[in-house]
Protein backbone atom coordinates (compact mmCIF):
# COMPACT_ATOMS: atom_id res chain seq x y z
CA UNK A 1 0.00 0.00 0.00
CA UNK A 2 1.36 3.33 -1.15
CA UNK A 3 0.81 6.76 0.97
CA UNK A 4 -1.64 8.30 -1.37
CA UNK A 5 -2.86 11.20 0.87
CA UNK A 6 -6.43 12.18 1.32
CA UNK A 7 -8.51 13.13 -2.17
CA UNK A 8 -11.60 15.63 -1.41
CA UNK A 9 -12.82 14.40 -4.92
CA UNK A 10 -16.79 13.39 -4.33
CA UNK A 11 -17.96 9.84 -5.21
CA UNK A 12 -21.42 9.29 -6.89
CA UNK A 13 -23.11 5.97 -6.75
CA UNK A 14 -21.63 3.58 -8.92
CA UNK A 15 -23.21 2.08 -11.91
CA UNK A 16 -21.30 -0.77 -13.56
CA UNK A 17 -20.09 -1.18 -17.56
CA UNK A 18 -17.00 0.28 -18.95
CA UNK A 19 -13.89 -1.54 -20.85
CA UNK A 20 -13.42 -4.57 -19.18
CA UNK A 21 -16.37 -5.03 -16.99
CA UNK A 22 -15.25 -1.70 -14.36
CA UNK A 23 -17.31 0.29 -12.49
CA UNK A 24 -17.80 3.60 -12.68
CA UNK A 25 -17.29 6.32 -9.79
CA UNK A 26 -17.87 9.82 -10.63
CA UNK A 27 -19.47 11.21 -14.05
CA UNK A 28 -16.82 11.05 -16.00
CA UNK A 29 -13.74 9.75 -14.25
CA UNK A 30 -12.46 6.42 -15.38
CA UNK A 31 -13.46 3.19 -15.14
CA UNK A 32 -11.63 0.28 -12.36
CA UNK A 33 -12.23 -2.73 -10.68
CA UNK A 34 -14.87 -2.62 -8.35
CA UNK A 35 -13.96 -2.28 -4.89
CA UNK A 36 -15.82 -3.62 -1.29
CA UNK A 37 -17.87 -1.25 0.38
CA UNK A 38 -15.79 1.26 2.63
CA UNK A 39 -12.60 -0.48 2.03
CA UNK A 40 -12.53 0.35 -1.46
CA UNK A 41 -9.99 -1.15 -3.54
CA UNK A 42 -7.77 -1.57 -0.47
CA UNK A 43 -7.11 -5.21 -1.18
CA UNK A 44 -5.54 -4.23 -4.50
CA UNK A 45 -3.58 -1.79 -3.18
CA UNK A 46 -1.93 -3.80 -0.56
CA UNK A 47 -0.32 -6.35 -3.13
CA UNK A 48 3.05 -6.91 -2.66
CA UNK A 49 4.43 -5.95 -6.18
CA UNK A 50 2.25 -3.08 -6.48
CA UNK A 51 3.73 -1.96 -9.87
CA UNK A 52 2.98 -5.48 -11.31
CA UNK A 53 -0.27 -5.98 -10.10
CA UNK A 54 -1.17 -2.19 -11.35
CA UNK A 55 0.01 -3.49 -14.60
CA UNK A 56 -2.11 -6.32 -14.46
CA UNK A 57 -4.85 -4.41 -13.84
CA UNK A 58 -4.26 -1.93 -16.61
CA UNK A 59 -4.60 -5.43 -19.40
CA UNK A 60 -7.84 -5.26 -18.10
CA UNK A 61 -9.10 -1.62 -17.88
CA UNK A 62 -6.91 -0.10 -20.09
CA UNK A 63 -4.13 2.56 -19.50
CA UNK A 64 -5.81 4.40 -17.32
CA UNK A 65 -8.42 3.51 -14.47
CA UNK A 66 -9.86 4.61 -11.13
CA UNK A 67 -9.36 3.02 -7.36
CA UNK A 68 -10.72 4.17 -4.06
CA UNK A 69 -9.52 3.60 -0.60
CA UNK A 70 -11.33 4.95 1.94
CA UNK A 71 -11.81 8.68 1.19
CA UNK A 72 -8.99 8.85 -1.44
CA UNK A 73 -9.59 8.40 -5.24
CA UNK A 74 -7.03 7.32 -7.31
CA UNK A 75 -6.38 7.48 -11.08
CA UNK A 76 -3.64 5.09 -12.20
CA UNK A 77 -2.05 6.08 -15.13
CA UNK A 78 0.00 2.99 -17.28
CA UNK A 79 1.51 4.35 -20.65
CA UNK A 80 3.84 6.82 -21.67
CA UNK A 81 1.12 8.75 -24.18
CA UNK A 82 -1.11 8.90 -20.77
CA UNK A 83 1.70 10.05 -18.21
CA UNK A 84 3.05 12.60 -20.69
CA UNK A 85 -0.10 13.94 -20.87
CA UNK A 86 -0.25 14.37 -17.55
CA UNK A 87 2.95 15.32 -15.84
CA UNK A 88 4.20 16.86 -18.93
CA UNK A 89 1.57 18.38 -21.43
CA UNK A 90 -1.32 19.86 -18.53
CA UNK A 91 1.74 19.50 -15.74
CA UNK A 92 0.35 22.61 -14.42
CA UNK A 93 -3.06 21.22 -13.51
CA UNK A 94 -1.05 17.89 -11.87
CA UNK A 95 1.97 19.48 -10.25
CA UNK A 96 0.42 19.11 -7.01
CA UNK A 97 1.08 16.20 -4.08
CA UNK A 98 -1.73 14.75 -1.91
CA UNK A 99 -2.41 16.34 1.17
CA UNK A 100 -1.45 13.77 3.41
CA UNK A 101 -1.44 13.79 7.29
CA UNK A 102 1.79 11.79 7.44
CA UNK A 103 3.06 13.28 4.56
CA UNK A 104 2.99 16.74 6.71
CA UNK A 105 4.79 15.36 9.77
CA UNK A 106 7.65 13.59 7.55
CA UNK A 107 8.31 16.94 5.62
CA UNK A 108 8.38 19.27 8.28
CA UNK A 109 4.97 20.63 7.51
CA UNK A 110 4.85 20.41 3.56
CA UNK A 111 8.28 21.97 3.61
CA UNK A 112 10.22 19.56 1.45
CA UNK A 113 10.27 19.30 -2.54
CA UNK A 114 9.49 16.00 -2.89
CA UNK A 115 6.27 15.83 -0.56
CA UNK A 116 5.41 19.58 -0.65
CA UNK A 117 2.40 20.56 -2.57
CA UNK A 118 2.58 23.09 -5.48
CA UNK A 119 3.27 27.09 -4.39
CA UNK A 120 5.47 29.59 -4.66
CA UNK A 121 7.33 28.72 -1.87
CA UNK A 122 8.06 25.23 -3.63
CA UNK A 123 8.99 26.91 -6.81
CA UNK A 124 11.66 29.08 -5.25
CA UNK A 125 13.12 25.98 -3.34
CA UNK A 126 12.87 23.79 -5.80
CA UNK A 127 15.02 26.79 -8.08
CA UNK A 128 17.84 27.00 -5.75
CA UNK A 129 18.83 23.68 -4.97
CA UNK A 130 18.24 22.93 -9.00
CA UNK A 131 20.38 25.82 -9.80
CA UNK A 132 23.54 24.72 -7.51
CA UNK A 133 23.45 21.06 -9.22
CA UNK A 134 23.26 22.74 -12.67
CA UNK A 135 26.02 24.77 -11.31
CA UNK A 136 27.55 21.51 -9.69
CA UNK A 137 27.30 19.37 -12.22
CA UNK A 138 29.28 21.97 -14.75
CA UNK A 139 32.25 22.32 -12.30
CA UNK A 140 32.98 19.74 -9.86
CA UNK A 141 30.67 16.63 -9.84
CA UNK A 142 32.77 14.29 -12.63
CA UNK A 143 35.41 14.48 -10.29
CA UNK A 144 33.40 13.83 -7.42
CA UNK A 145 32.02 10.50 -8.98
CA UNK A 146 35.36 9.29 -10.56
CA UNK A 147 36.71 9.23 -7.01
CA UNK A 148 33.91 7.58 -5.66
CA UNK A 149 34.14 5.26 -8.50
CA UNK A 150 37.81 4.61 -7.48
CA UNK A 151 36.92 4.18 -3.98
CA UNK A 152 34.70 2.26 -5.11
CA UNK A 153 37.25 0.08 -6.84
CA UNK A 154 39.47 -0.18 -3.80
CA UNK A 155 37.06 -1.87 -1.52
CA UNK A 156 36.45 -4.11 -4.44
CA UNK A 157 40.49 -5.14 -4.79
CA UNK A 158 40.16 -5.79 -1.28
CA UNK A 159 37.64 -8.46 -1.72
CA UNK A 160 40.12 -11.13 -3.11
CA UNK A 161 37.96 -12.50 -5.50
CA UNK A 162 35.34 -13.76 -2.41
CA UNK A 163 31.28 -14.09 -3.12
CA UNK A 164 30.25 -10.48 -1.51
CA UNK A 165 26.80 -8.72 -2.37
CA UNK A 166 27.95 -5.24 -2.78
CA UNK A 167 24.96 -3.63 -1.57
CA UNK A 168 26.21 -1.95 0.49
CA UNK A 169 29.00 -0.62 -0.93
CA UNK A 170 27.04 1.20 -3.56
CA UNK A 171 25.13 2.66 -0.54
CA UNK A 172 28.16 4.07 0.36
CA UNK A 173 29.43 5.29 -2.94
CA UNK A 174 26.36 6.63 -4.03
CA UNK A 175 25.91 8.77 -0.44
CA UNK A 176 29.21 10.21 -0.68
CA UNK A 177 28.13 11.78 -3.83
CA UNK A 178 24.95 13.43 -1.81
CA UNK A 179 27.25 14.19 1.44
CA UNK A 180 29.85 15.86 -0.32
CA UNK A 181 26.87 17.58 -2.93
CA UNK A 182 25.14 19.19 0.37
CA UNK A 183 27.36 19.19 3.12
CA UNK A 184 31.07 18.32 1.67
CA UNK A 185 31.35 15.53 3.67
CA UNK A 186 32.78 11.65 2.95
CA UNK A 187 32.02 8.58 4.98
CA UNK A 188 33.63 5.28 5.10
CA UNK A 189 31.57 2.07 4.74
CA UNK A 190 32.72 1.24 8.70
CA UNK A 191 31.21 4.89 9.79
CA UNK A 192 29.08 5.17 12.90
CA UNK A 193 27.47 8.86 11.58
CA UNK A 194 26.68 7.21 8.02
CA UNK A 195 25.29 3.90 9.15
CA UNK A 196 23.13 5.55 11.82
CA UNK A 197 21.90 8.02 8.94
CA UNK A 198 21.26 5.27 6.62
CA UNK A 199 19.72 2.98 9.41
CA UNK A 200 16.84 6.38 10.03
CA UNK A 201 16.30 7.04 6.14
CA UNK A 202 15.77 3.79 5.72
CA UNK A 203 13.73 2.73 8.36
CA UNK A 204 11.43 5.99 7.40
CA UNK A 205 11.53 5.38 4.01
CA UNK A 206 9.83 1.45 4.60
CA UNK A 207 7.86 2.42 7.11
CA UNK A 208 6.43 5.06 5.01
CA UNK A 209 5.47 2.39 2.52
CA UNK A 210 3.63 0.46 5.26
CA UNK A 211 0.12 -0.21 5.20
CA UNK A 212 -0.52 0.71 8.72
CA UNK A 213 1.11 4.16 8.11
CA UNK A 214 -0.82 4.98 4.70
CA UNK A 215 -4.05 3.89 6.08
CA UNK A 216 -3.83 6.13 8.58
CA UNK A 217 -4.01 8.67 5.15
CA UNK A 218 -7.38 7.22 3.90
CA UNK A 219 -9.26 6.18 7.04
CA UNK A 220 -8.61 9.32 9.53
CA UNK A 221 -10.85 7.48 12.07
CA UNK A 222 -7.49 5.30 12.70
CA UNK A 223 -5.69 7.87 13.79
CA UNK A 224 -7.51 7.67 17.21
CA UNK A 225 -6.18 4.09 18.05
CA UNK A 226 -2.44 3.10 19.06
CA UNK A 227 -0.36 2.51 15.84
CA UNK A 228 2.85 1.32 17.01
CA UNK A 229 4.60 1.28 12.89
CA UNK A 230 3.35 4.96 13.23
CA UNK A 231 5.07 5.76 16.74
CA UNK A 232 8.68 4.44 15.01
CA UNK A 233 8.43 6.62 12.27
CA UNK A 234 7.78 9.63 14.54
CA UNK A 235 10.80 8.47 16.40
CA UNK A 236 12.89 8.14 13.25
CA UNK A 237 11.96 11.40 12.02
CA UNK A 238 12.74 13.11 15.36
CA UNK A 239 16.42 11.08 15.47
CA UNK A 240 16.36 12.22 11.51
CA UNK A 241 16.04 15.81 12.13
CA UNK A 242 18.54 15.49 14.75
CA UNK A 243 21.57 14.14 12.64
CA UNK A 244 20.68 16.30 9.96
CA UNK A 245 20.33 19.20 12.16
CA UNK A 246 23.64 19.00 13.60
CA UNK A 247 25.08 18.18 10.03
CA UNK A 248 23.94 21.52 9.25
CA UNK A 249 25.08 23.49 12.42
CA UNK A 250 28.49 22.12 12.03
CA UNK A 251 28.76 23.31 8.51
CA UNK A 252 27.46 26.67 9.25
CA UNK A 253 30.37 27.24 11.50
CA UNK A 254 33.08 25.95 8.86
CA UNK A 255 35.14 28.81 7.65
CA UNK A 256 36.14 27.29 4.09
CA UNK A 257 32.46 26.47 3.18
CA UNK A 258 32.44 25.86 -1.23
CA UNK A 259 30.30 28.40 -2.73
CA UNK A 260 28.92 25.64 -5.01
CA UNK A 261 27.54 23.01 -1.76
CA UNK A 262 23.72 23.55 -2.06
CA UNK A 263 24.37 24.28 1.61
CA UNK A 264 25.64 27.24 1.26
CA UNK A 265 23.53 28.01 -1.95
CA UNK A 266 20.39 27.77 -0.07
CA UNK A 267 21.52 29.67 3.05
CA UNK A 268 22.35 32.24 0.54
CA UNK A 269 18.93 32.18 -0.99
CA UNK A 270 17.24 31.82 2.98
CA UNK A 271 19.29 35.11 3.35
CA UNK A 272 17.71 37.28 0.27
CA UNK A 273 14.33 35.51 0.30
CA UNK A 274 14.05 37.73 4.19
CA UNK A 275 14.78 40.97 2.93
CA UNK A 276 12.04 39.83 -0.64
CA UNK A 277 9.32 41.64 -1.92
CA UNK A 278 8.12 38.98 -3.56
CA UNK A 279 6.23 37.46 0.06
CA UNK A 280 8.38 34.15 -0.46
CA UNK A 281 10.18 33.54 2.43
CA UNK A 282 12.36 30.38 2.71
CA UNK A 283 13.08 29.12 6.56
CA UNK A 284 16.26 26.91 7.95
CA UNK A 285 13.35 24.38 7.56
CA UNK A 286 13.32 24.36 3.56
CA UNK A 287 17.05 23.89 4.14
CA UNK A 288 16.80 21.25 6.31
CA UNK A 289 13.73 19.33 4.33
CA UNK A 290 15.81 20.11 0.71
CA UNK A 291 18.96 17.75 2.79
CA UNK A 292 16.80 15.45 3.72
CA UNK A 293 15.44 15.16 0.20
CA UNK A 294 18.26 14.91 -1.70
CA UNK A 295 19.52 12.41 0.51
CA UNK A 296 16.85 10.34 0.38
CA UNK A 297 16.39 10.19 -3.43
CA UNK A 298 19.67 10.65 -4.24
CA UNK A 299 21.11 7.20 -2.51
CA UNK A 300 18.86 4.51 -2.58
CA UNK A 301 17.53 5.02 -6.12
CA UNK A 302 21.01 5.31 -7.38
CA UNK A 303 22.58 2.50 -5.19
CA UNK A 304 19.46 0.20 -6.29
CA UNK A 305 19.59 0.48 -10.01
CA UNK A 306 23.96 -0.49 -9.44
CA UNK A 307 22.92 -3.35 -8.24
CA UNK A 308 19.94 -4.04 -10.66
CA UNK A 309 22.75 -3.28 -13.93
CA UNK A 310 25.00 -5.69 -12.29
CA UNK A 311 21.90 -8.72 -11.90
CA UNK A 312 21.43 -8.16 -15.66
CA UNK A 313 24.55 -8.74 -16.81
CA UNK A 314 25.33 -12.06 -14.69
CA UNK A 315 21.59 -12.97 -16.96
CA UNK A 316 23.57 -12.19 -19.74
CA UNK A 317 27.05 -12.43 -19.65
CA UNK A 318 27.79 -11.69 -23.50
CA UNK A 319 26.56 -8.21 -22.63
CA UNK A 320 29.45 -7.47 -20.55
CA UNK A 321 31.95 -8.68 -22.34
CA UNK A 322 30.38 -6.51 -25.45
CA UNK A 323 30.42 -2.80 -23.01
CA UNK A 324 33.76 -4.43 -21.90
CA UNK A 325 35.22 -4.60 -26.18
CA UNK A 326 33.54 -1.35 -26.71
CA UNK A 327 35.58 0.29 -23.92
CA UNK A 328 38.60 -1.01 -24.91
CA UNK A 329 38.25 -0.18 -28.25
CA UNK A 330 37.73 3.38 -27.84
CA UNK A 331 38.91 4.50 -24.54
CA UNK A 332 42.78 3.05 -25.03
CA UNK A 333 43.37 1.62 -21.41
CA UNK A 334 41.84 4.99 -20.25
CA UNK A 335 39.18 5.72 -17.53
CA UNK A 336 35.74 7.04 -19.74
CA UNK A 337 34.78 10.39 -19.15
CA UNK A 338 31.13 11.69 -19.22
CA UNK A 339 31.62 13.30 -22.72
CA UNK A 340 32.57 9.52 -24.31
CA UNK A 341 28.84 8.45 -24.13
CA UNK A 342 28.32 9.45 -27.68
CA UNK A 343 30.90 7.00 -28.80
CA UNK A 344 29.89 4.25 -26.33
CA UNK A 345 26.97 3.40 -27.27
CA UNK A 346 26.34 -0.44 -26.11
CA UNK A 347 27.16 1.01 -22.80
CA UNK A 348 24.06 3.77 -22.91
CA UNK A 349 22.16 1.10 -24.46
CA UNK A 350 22.68 -0.88 -21.20
CA UNK A 351 21.75 1.90 -18.98
CA UNK A 352 18.80 2.52 -20.74
CA UNK A 353 17.86 -0.84 -20.53
CA UNK A 354 17.65 -1.38 -16.64
CA UNK A 355 16.08 2.33 -16.25
CA UNK A 356 12.86 0.41 -18.46
CA UNK A 357 13.10 -2.91 -16.77
CA UNK A 358 13.62 -1.76 -13.39
CA UNK A 359 12.84 2.11 -12.77
CA UNK A 360 13.89 2.17 -9.53
CA UNK A 361 10.93 4.51 -8.06
CA UNK A 362 8.06 2.37 -10.32
CA UNK A 363 5.36 4.78 -9.21
CA UNK A 364 6.98 8.26 -9.17
CA UNK A 365 5.62 9.93 -6.37
CA UNK A 366 1.96 10.19 -6.13
CA UNK A 367 0.63 13.75 -7.89
CA UNK A 368 -2.63 15.50 -7.21
CA UNK A 369 -4.54 17.27 -9.58
CA UNK A 370 -4.91 21.24 -8.56
CA UNK A 371 -7.70 21.64 -10.66
CA UNK A 372 -10.58 20.07 -12.78
CA UNK A 373 -9.03 18.77 -15.90
CA UNK A 374 -8.53 15.74 -17.88
CA UNK A 375 -6.96 12.69 -19.23
CA UNK A 376 -7.22 10.58 -22.37
CA UNK A 377 -11.01 12.20 -22.66
CA UNK A 378 -11.90 11.27 -18.95
CA UNK A 379 -12.57 13.98 -16.89
CA UNK A 380 -10.40 14.53 -13.86
CA UNK A 381 -11.47 16.35 -11.10
CA UNK A 382 -9.69 18.58 -8.40
CA UNK A 383 -7.96 16.64 -5.79
CA UNK A 384 -7.96 13.44 -7.30
CA UNK A 385 -4.54 11.51 -6.86
CA UNK A 386 -2.55 10.93 -9.64
CA UNK A 387 -0.44 7.60 -9.98
CA UNK A 388 2.04 6.93 -12.73
CA UNK A 389 2.76 3.49 -13.37
CA UNK A 390 6.26 4.25 -14.71
CA UNK A 391 7.15 0.33 -14.39
CA UNK A 392 3.44 -0.22 -16.59
CA UNK A 393 4.43 2.14 -19.03
CA UNK A 394 7.88 0.55 -19.57
CA UNK A 395 6.67 -2.79 -19.75
CA UNK A 396 3.59 -2.03 -22.39
CA UNK A 397 3.56 -4.79 -25.09
CA UNK A 398 2.34 -2.29 -27.78
CA UNK A 399 5.60 -0.31 -27.49
CA UNK A 400 8.27 -2.51 -26.26
CA UNK A 401 8.53 -5.77 -27.79
CA UNK A 402 9.01 -8.72 -26.11
CA UNK A 403 8.78 -6.13 -22.79
CA UNK A 404 9.92 -8.45 -20.13
CA UNK A 405 13.45 -8.82 -21.84
CA UNK A 406 16.57 -7.95 -21.06
CA UNK A 407 17.58 -6.67 -24.67
CA UNK A 408 20.16 -3.67 -24.40
CA UNK A 409 19.77 -3.66 -28.28
CA UNK A 410 16.88 -2.68 -28.59
CA UNK A 411 18.73 0.79 -27.99
CA UNK A 412 21.05 0.74 -30.41
CA UNK A 413 20.55 1.77 -34.34
CA UNK A 414 17.77 0.29 -35.90
CA UNK A 415 16.68 -1.81 -32.55
CA UNK A 416 13.09 0.26 -32.39
CA UNK A 417 13.62 1.22 -28.52
CA UNK A 418 12.09 4.88 -28.32
CA UNK A 419 14.06 6.90 -25.63
CA UNK A 420 11.81 9.09 -25.68
CA UNK A 421 9.11 6.71 -24.16
CA UNK A 422 11.40 5.93 -20.77
CA UNK A 423 9.76 7.68 -18.04
CA UNK A 424 12.33 6.82 -15.25
CA UNK A 425 13.02 10.08 -14.04
CA UNK A 426 9.33 11.07 -14.41
CA UNK A 427 8.68 14.80 -16.48
CA UNK A 428 7.48 17.92 -16.04
CA UNK A 429 7.18 20.16 -12.69
CA UNK A 430 7.90 17.18 -10.64
CA UNK A 431 11.08 15.31 -12.87
CA UNK A 432 13.25 14.03 -10.82
CA UNK A 433 15.16 16.94 -9.62
CA UNK A 434 18.79 14.77 -9.58
CA UNK A 435 18.50 13.10 -13.19
CA UNK A 436 21.38 15.26 -13.96
CA UNK A 437 23.85 13.97 -11.02
CA UNK A 438 21.87 10.47 -11.45
CA UNK A 439 23.20 10.03 -15.16
CA UNK A 440 26.53 11.05 -14.37
CA UNK A 441 26.33 8.45 -11.78
CA UNK A 442 25.05 5.66 -13.89
CA UNK A 443 27.56 6.02 -16.50
CA UNK A 444 30.62 6.58 -14.84
CA UNK A 445 29.58 4.16 -12.27
CA UNK A 446 28.71 1.41 -14.04
CA UNK A 447 31.70 2.26 -16.50
CA UNK A 448 34.33 2.12 -14.38
CA UNK A 449 33.27 -1.42 -13.26
CA UNK A 450 32.70 -2.73 -16.04
CA UNK A 451 36.33 -1.29 -17.14
CA UNK A 452 38.41 -2.94 -14.05
CA UNK A 453 36.11 -5.94 -13.41
CA UNK A 454 34.65 -8.81 -14.71
CA UNK A 455 31.48 -9.68 -12.36
CA UNK A 456 30.64 -13.56 -12.01
CA UNK A 457 27.78 -14.98 -9.94
CA UNK A 458 29.24 -15.52 -6.67
CA UNK A 459 30.60 -18.73 -5.54
CA UNK A 460 30.14 -22.75 -6.53
CA UNK A 461 26.92 -23.94 -7.60
CA UNK A 462 25.33 -19.84 -6.76
CA UNK A 463 22.13 -19.25 -8.94
CA UNK A 464 21.46 -16.34 -10.83
CA UNK A 465 19.80 -13.14 -9.30
CA UNK A 466 16.16 -13.30 -8.84
CA UNK A 467 14.54 -10.15 -11.05
CA UNK A 468 11.61 -9.93 -9.93
CA UNK A 469 12.53 -7.56 -7.61
CA UNK A 470 11.23 -6.14 -3.98
CA UNK A 471 8.63 -3.29 -4.52
CA UNK A 472 8.15 -0.37 -1.94
CA UNK A 473 8.64 2.87 -2.86
CA UNK A 474 12.07 2.17 -4.20
CA UNK A 475 11.76 -1.12 -6.43
CA UNK A 476 15.10 -3.36 -4.91
CA UNK A 477 17.18 -6.45 -6.12
CA UNK A 478 16.56 -9.30 -3.94
CA UNK A 479 20.21 -10.11 -1.95
CA UNK A 480 22.60 -11.98 -4.17
CA UNK A 481 26.48 -12.21 -4.09
CA UNK A 482 29.11 -11.56 -6.71
CA UNK A 483 32.40 -12.11 -7.39
CA UNK A 484 34.62 -9.41 -9.00
CA UNK A 485 37.48 -10.38 -10.79
CA UNK A 486 39.80 -7.61 -11.46
CA UNK A 487 40.68 -7.21 -15.24
CA UNK A 488 44.32 -6.93 -16.36
CA UNK A 489 45.30 -3.66 -16.93
CA UNK A 490 46.56 -4.09 -20.45
CA UNK A 491 43.33 -4.57 -21.98
CA UNK A 492 43.21 -8.45 -23.35
CA UNK A 493 40.27 -8.35 -25.68
CA UNK A 494 40.24 -12.41 -26.05
CA UNK A 495 39.03 -12.56 -22.00
CA UNK A 496 35.40 -11.96 -21.39
CA UNK A 497 32.97 -13.73 -19.09
CA UNK A 498 32.48 -17.58 -19.73
CA UNK A 499 29.35 -17.95 -22.06
CA UNK A 500 27.05 -19.12 -19.34
CA UNK A 501 23.69 -18.78 -21.22
CA UNK A 502 23.18 -17.21 -24.69
CA UNK A 503 19.93 -16.05 -26.16
CA UNK A 504 17.50 -12.96 -24.13
CA UNK A 505 16.91 -13.92 -20.57
CA UNK A 506 13.08 -14.26 -20.10
CA UNK A 507 12.17 -12.30 -17.04
C1 LIG B 1 18.44 6.13 -10.98
C2 LIG B 1 18.29 7.22 -10.27
C3 LIG B 1 17.00 7.96 -10.05
C4 LIG B 1 15.74 7.74 -10.56
C5 LIG B 1 15.30 6.64 -11.53
C6 LIG B 1 14.86 8.76 -10.01
C7 LIG B 1 13.51 8.88 -10.30
C8 LIG B 1 12.68 9.83 -9.74
C9 LIG B 1 11.25 9.90 -9.96
C10 LIG B 1 10.44 8.95 -10.86
C11 LIG B 1 10.76 10.94 -9.24
C12 LIG B 1 9.30 11.36 -9.09
C13 LIG B 1 8.85 12.27 -10.21
C14 LIG B 1 7.39 12.61 -10.06
O1 LIG B 1 6.93 12.90 -8.97
O2 LIG B 1 6.69 12.58 -11.08
C15 LIG B 1 11.88 11.55 -8.57
C16 LIG B 1 11.77 12.67 -7.76
C17 LIG B 1 12.85 13.23 -7.10
N1 LIG B 1 14.16 12.82 -7.16
FE1 LIG B 1 14.90 11.28 -8.25
N2 LIG B 1 15.59 9.58 -9.19
C18 LIG B 1 16.90 9.15 -9.20
C19 LIG B 1 17.97 9.74 -8.55
C20 LIG B 1 17.91 10.90 -7.84
C21 LIG B 1 19.05 11.60 -7.29
C22 LIG B 1 20.52 11.18 -7.50
C23 LIG B 1 18.57 12.68 -6.59
C24 LIG B 1 19.33 13.74 -5.83
C25 LIG B 1 20.51 14.19 -6.17
C26 LIG B 1 17.12 12.66 -6.72
C27 LIG B 1 16.27 13.59 -6.14
C28 LIG B 1 14.91 13.65 -6.35
C29 LIG B 1 14.03 14.65 -5.74
C30 LIG B 1 14.44 15.76 -4.77
C31 LIG B 1 12.73 14.39 -6.22
C32 LIG B 1 11.45 15.16 -5.90
C33 LIG B 1 11.16 16.15 -7.05
C34 LIG B 1 9.88 16.96 -6.87
O3 LIG B 1 8.96 16.52 -6.20
O4 LIG B 1 9.83 18.06 -7.42
N3 LIG B 1 16.76 11.57 -7.48
N4 LIG B 1 13.04 10.85 -8.89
Amino acid sequence: LWLWGTSRTPLSSASAGGPGGGHFLHKGLPPGPRGLPFLGNLLDLGQDHLPSHLTRLARRYGPVYTLTCGSSTLVVLNSSDVIKEALVRKWSDFAGRPISYTGSLVSGGGRSISLGDYSEEWRVQRRLVHQTLQRYSHSSLQALVRRQALALREVLIGYNGRAVDLAEDFTVAASNVITTLTFEKEYGKESEELQQLHSCLNNIVSLWGSPWISALDSFPLLRKLPNRPFSRLLKEVARRDDIIGRHIKEYKLRDNQSEDSITSSLLKGIEQSIGSEDGVRLTDTHLHMATVDLLIGGTETTAAWLSWTLAFLLHRPQVQTQVYEEMCGVLEGRYPQYSDRPRLPVLGAVISEVLRLRPVAPLAVPHRALRDSSIAGYFIPKDTVIIPNLFGAHHDPSVWSEPNSFRPERFLEGGGGRARDLLAFGGGARLCLGETVARTELFLFTAYLLRDFLFLPGGEGAGLPDLEGEASVVLKVKSYKVIAVPRPLETDLAVGPPNQQSGDTAL
